[in-house]
């Protein structure tokens, strides 16, 4: 690639219902609203692909035709390589782009610190994983995910509000009934809730506060607001289903690293919108010393909401074999499966 051409680099960082998009070195643009852009399913990785082919026509329309292209790509190993060899062909084929390079999420977070080593905690919407990085690269035997980040938490408000006999759904036209009320859930969240500074077992019983919502209804705020985003240290069962708590997975993935891996042990590297909660970080950096009997790591927070498309302008800089181009006669030649060998 010319020195000259990595500022135009186009970046495309798909999330669970919003993808960020623009070019490295900017403040990317963000696409919500997409709920079928990624799918966790148990172990499984899916996604709808006109919803990505939306995000790609998005990026055309911004000037991101015929550029080198940074793609993000989920850390988790099931099923990444069907939606890789499908970012490859919009790429090259709707884009025209000149060379594609897919990295995982993880390692654009732990470049977005300037480092090539740590433990990404990325706590998202639809996901919570967990991804040890030794020398740019993700060991896959410590990797721990579980489909329990920011929806889960909106599911929450919901339950909670209902058990106040408060319903949250405002018609709308644009979206369907249930999908408002998630979205009024996430606002409440994001404007009311937070991490106590302290467990909330040690601490005592706050005092009642009450707060309008626009459509008149009241909701007593102190029975949830420290409550939900504690799921997330403590872990919960939501639905049945069983979360263990960040604490626990971080550990679990820290301690489950190979001899000679410990310094991708040594740094805990928060990203993703779910881990932005007032006291979160300082709370996970407690806990972890806990669960890890007093071994020192360091919790940092990538002081950008958006990691990936911070990492992915120091990407766009580095080489093989941090970095991989694929260039268009490679694609030419071998078609997408160019990319299953990455
Ligand atoms: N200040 C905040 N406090 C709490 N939660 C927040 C805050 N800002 C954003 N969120 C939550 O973060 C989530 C979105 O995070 P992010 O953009 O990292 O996810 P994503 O990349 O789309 O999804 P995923 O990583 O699961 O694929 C949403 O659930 C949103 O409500």
């Amino acid at each position: 690639m010319h020195v000259e051409q990595w500022r135009r680099v186009a970046v495309v960082d798909i999330g669970y219902s919003s993808a960020r998009l623009g070019f490295a070195g900017e403040d990317p643009q963000v696409v919500d609203g997409l709920p079928g852009l990624l799918r966790y399913g148990g172990k499984a990785l899916d996604f709808d692909s006109s919803a990505v082919q939306a995000v790609f026509r998005k990026l055309s329309a911004q000037d991101g035709c015929r550029r080198p292209l940074l793609l993000s790509e989920p850390a988790t190993s099931a099923e990444k390589t069907r939606l890789r060899c499908l970012l490859a062909e919009l790429s090259f084929e709707a884009l025209e782009a000149p060379e594609v390079s897919t990295l995982s999420s993880a390692l654009l977070a732990t470049l977005a610190r300037g480092k090539s080593n740590g433990t990404v905690v990325d706590i998202g919407a639809g996901l919570t994983s967990i991804a040890p990085l030794l020398n740019g690269c993700v060991e896959p035997e410590c990797l721990r995910e579980q489909t329990f980040a920011g929806n889960a938490l909106d599911i929450m408000v919901l339950d909670a509000l209902k058990s106040q006999g408060v319903t949250l759904s405002m018609p709308s036209r644009n979206l369907g009934q249930a999908n408002t009320g998630m979205r009024l859930a996430q606002d409440i969240k994001e404007s009311i809730c937070f991490c106590a500074y302290a467990p909330l077992a040690s601490l005592e019983k706050p005092k009642e506060y009450r707060h309008r919502l626009p459509d008149n209804q009241e909701i007593e705020v102190t029975a949830f607001s420290r409550q939900i985003p504690e799921a997330l240290l403590t872990g919960t069962v939501l639905r049945g289903e069983c979360f263990f708590g960040v604490p626990q997975l971080a550990s679990e993935a820290i301690l489950t690293l190979p001899v000679g891996a410990s310094s991708a042990g040594s740094e805990v590297i928060l990203v993703g919108g779910s881990s932005r909660f007032v006291n979160f970080k300082d709370r996970l950096q407690v806990a972890l010393a806990d669960y890890l009997d007093g071994r020192q790591v360091k919790v940092t927070q990538v002081d950008n909401r958006y990691a990936s498309c911070l990492g992915a302008s120091v990407a766009a800089q580095l080489k093989h074999p941090l970095v991989r181009w694929v260039t268009r006669s490679e694609y030419q030649e071998h078609g997408s499966h160019v990319f299953t060998r990455l």
